[in-house]
């Protein structure tokens, strides 16, 4: 049963997330692009929170359901959630200790076991590992909040008089949403010239093809010719002179075979070689491409796989074999017309009225082709995207028990498929149908007036000839335009691989862009304003104004969806601001070399991607510019405190993780990550929620590794639990995209203002 708007508005309501909804250009029907990529880590979390809570079902299951929200939502959240599990069984897995203080019944678990079983008091009561967990957590904020900071006072003043505007704004910002990339048409010798470097192949293919063409007509005047030496009266000249014919098709029969194998072999050879390259050049210019363009909506997995599995092969559609039927057609069409005007050029004359016929059914055809088969790429590609969704998020479709939604979905999409193939059919099958009897006409029409010519002398085996090399001629364009679908589609195909092949992507390296050399190291974002170009009315940031000293630690606090994770994209350049200029040591970084300036960049974020790779692997994708050795990759595992768990593996640091990581925790999951960006040893360290996902005792080991890690290194944190952040030098509080307060926590707590605020809804 579907949910009405109505109720998904008061589920949105409940979830907190109705009013950042609301302010979408789209509202509800916003997209939020694939696995929720155009939403904030916390704008997910209440979605997925509203989805459960419109289901209305008898047990709730919230996995880390709040862990992603900064404290606002969550304690509106919370109450929600609290709210829904009265009315049902709810089981809360959770890090926080906080947020499941009133549960019914508490579990904990030790090593795959359970060891403590009660409410909240009573466990308390028992002193034992819940008592741990949660005095350890108290115990960390209390640390935090009596540690005396004189010297980072001094620090902060130093910065915030060091905070500067740099006036002007070169930053050339395009709006990849609003360049749409035209469907151009590409000439059928522009595909054939992707072939280029198969040139060789495709000539002795086409040599070939041009053999095998002629082999029709030939055929013809060997059975004219028979015809005529069987009307003969002498059975001795009629004996040898059929021999002869016989050896003629023999030799006959050999060539062709020989032409058609060489054809063939070699127009194959020079297809498969096209999709090779194409799927790589493809590839390639995929990964070109910056963040911005996978945004967009026709870009997700499902259709860029499609292209690479799909189109590159479609190409060869457009050379290859068709091309050697085109070659084959054209060769016995003007071979049949020659020899029927060089047999008798008024009979010739007379079937040759028919081509204008025949050439409009041919037209008629392709045309019909051309308007259809855009449209129908468009939906395979539209049900593959389907597909692709609910198979790479099946978890969730499993839980959500959306299976049949997806199936209806999938088959819908399909559906539209089919009924525009069925109406092409049915107007392709007419065309087809007028073409085919043409040819039939024309052979009456060539019989009749032969039958006149006949009587005016012309002998009757010019006119077997002459009416026979048309038939077959005429049949070869039928063939022709048989293949020709796949010649529509290949031509289709090649548009859309070279529009994607001659994409400039919007974020490269400037013509005279160098290595950036780090000196200082200190990154500042002067007057930055910036908006995703996916929804270019929405500002997400608003004038920044922000500078990051070497060697500091600058926190980035704020609400759910306030821009904090943008900041930390766009010094990674995955998008450029609209306006404004971030520069790292007073050089703007858009005259940095992309690839020198990432390597200095180590990331962490809120999810960790990993890889389908062993976890050596996964750490060592870390640093691509060197062989990370084993050593190595066991040091930081050590550091990110992961070394004890992967070596209890069986297969140790060889053990391979599932897709997206699936096989590890998501603890485990983030302490790879870290593992992986102590590795790359970088200048400055991006740590974007990096412990949100840990327990309180991994996190607390984790924590003093990054402390460890962030020594002599610039490090940008994003945190929504305060407490892990009280230590930075610098904490800056974003509000709705602008920077709306700036200090150390004990300055920011005196201050009295958004941060106490925030710190105080923490339970403070
Ligand atoms: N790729 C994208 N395309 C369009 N809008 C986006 C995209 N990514 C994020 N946004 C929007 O930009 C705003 C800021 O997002 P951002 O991820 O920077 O927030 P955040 O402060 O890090 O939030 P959180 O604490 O929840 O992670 C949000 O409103 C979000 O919906």
């Amino acid at each position: 049963m579907e949910a009405s708007t109505e109720d998904i508005i008061t589920a949105t309501k409940k979830a907190n997330a109705y009013n950042f909804i609301n302010e979408l250009p789209n509202g509800l029907n916003t997209i939020v692009g694939e696995r929720g990529a155009q939403l904030s880590g916390g704008q997910k979390q209440r979605i997925a929170i509203a989805r459960a809570l419109v289901r209305n079902t008898a047990l709730l299951l919230l996995d880390e359901a709040t862990s992603a929200l900064d404290n606002e939502s969550e304690s509106k959240v919370q109450e929600a959630l609290d709210m829904a599990s009265r009315e049902r069984t709810t089981i809360i897995v959770a890090h926080r200790l906080s947020t499941i203080r009133n549960a019914d019944k508490i579990i904990v678990l030790s090593k795959g076991k359970v060891v403590e079983e009660g409410t909240h008091e009573y466990l308390m009561s028992l002193n034992g590992e819940y008592f741990k967990l949660v005095t350890n957590q108290v115990v960390d904020r209390e640390i935090g909040e009596f540690e005396e900071e004189e010297n980072k006072k001094h620090v902060f003043r130093k910065l915030k008089s060091k905070v500067s505007v740099i006036s002007g704004d070169d930053n050339k910002f395009s709006d990849a949403a609003d360049e749409e990339d035209e469907m151009g048409t590409v000439s059928f010798f522009q595909i054939v010239k992707m072939n280029s470097p198969e040139w060789f192949q495709i000539t002795i293919a086409s040599i070939g093809s041009v053999i095998t063409g002629f082999a029709f007509p030939i055929f013809a005047i060997s059975t004219g010719d028979l015809v005529g030496i069987l009307s003969g009266t002498d059975d001795v000249v009629m004996r040898s002179e059929t021999n002869r014919i016989c050896i003629y098709f023999l030799a006959a029969g050999i060539i062709v075979g020989l032409s058609t194998m060489t054809n063939i072999y070699f127009f194959t050879f020079a297809g498969e070689s096209l999709t090779l390259r194409l799927r790589s050049q493809l590839f390639k210019a995929m990964l070109r491409q910056e963040i911005g363009w996978y945004d967009r909506k026709e870009n997700g997995v499902g259709a860029l796989c499609a292209k690479l599995s799909g189109e590159a092969a479609l190409v060869q559609g457009a050379t290859g074999q068709r091309l050697g039927t085109i070659i084959n057609s054209m060769a016995t069409l003007s071979l049949s017309i020659g020899l029927a005007v060089y047999y008798s050029w008024r009979l010739g004359l007379v079937t040759m009225l028919f081509m204008p016929f025949m050439l409009l059914a041919l037209f008629m055809e392709s045309r019909l082709l051309r308007q259809d088969e855009t449209a129908n790429l468009e939906a395979v590609k539209a049900s593959m995207k389907v597909a692709i969704e609910a198979i790479s998020n099946v978890r969730t479709v499993a839980s959500l028990g959306a299976e049949d939604l997806f199936h209806e979905k999938f088959t819908r999409e399909l559906t539209v498929q089919q009924k525009k193939n069925l109406r092409n059919s049915h107007i392709r099958s007419i065309v087809y149908g007028i073409a085919r009897g043409i040819t039939f006409f024309a052979f009456a029409t060539a019989m009749f007036y032969g039958g006149y010519l006949i009587i005016d002398g012309t002998p009757y085996d010019d006119i077997i000839k002459v009416s026979n090399a048309l038939i077959l001629g005429t049949v070869s364009i039928a063939n022709a335009l048989a293949f020709s679908p796949d010649l529509r589609k290949g031509i289709n195909a090649a548009n859309s691989a070279l529009q994607l092949l001659n994409r400039v992507p919007n974020i490269v390296d400037a013509p005279d862009a160098h290595e950036k050399k780090w000196k200082e190291g200190t990154i500042e974002y002067s007057n930055v304003n910036f908006s995703y170009p996916t929804r270019p009315s929405v500002p997400v940031l608003k004038n920044l104004n922000l500078t990051i000293f070497d060697g500091k630690t600058v926190a980035l606090v704020g609400s759910s969806g306030c821009g904090k994770s943008t900041i930390v994209q766009l010094i990674e350049r995955f998008y450029d601001p609209n306006s404004g200029v971030i520069s790292v040591d007073k050089e703007n970084i858009v005259d940095m070399k992309v690839s020198s300036l990432r390597s200095h960049l180590g990331i962490v974020s809120q999810e960790p991607n990993l890889f389908d790779r062993t976890i050596g692997e996964n750490i060592a994708y870390g640093d691509n510019s060197r062989d990370v050795s084993k050593e190595e990759i066991i040091e930081a595992a050590k550091k990110a405190n992961i070394h004890n768990f992967v070596s209890s593996l069986p297969l140790g640091y060889d053990t391979r993780l599932g897709g997206k990581g699936t096989q590890l925790s998501g603890g485990q999951k983030q302490r790879v990550a870290i593992a992986r960006a102590l590795i790359r040893n970088p200048k400055v360290l991006l740590l974007d929620e990096a412990t949100s996902a840990l327990d309180t005792e991994s996190e607390k080991v984790v924590q003093e590794a990054l402390d460890k890690a962030k020594e002599g290194r610039t490090c940008i944190t994003i945190a929504h639990r305060l407490t892990t952040i009280q230590d930075a030098d610098l904490i800056c509080v974003i509000d709705k995209g602008k920077l709306a307060e700036l200090g150390t926590h004990q300055e920011l707590m005196k201050g009295k203002g958004l941060y106490h605020q925030l710190y105080s809804l923490q339970g403070h």
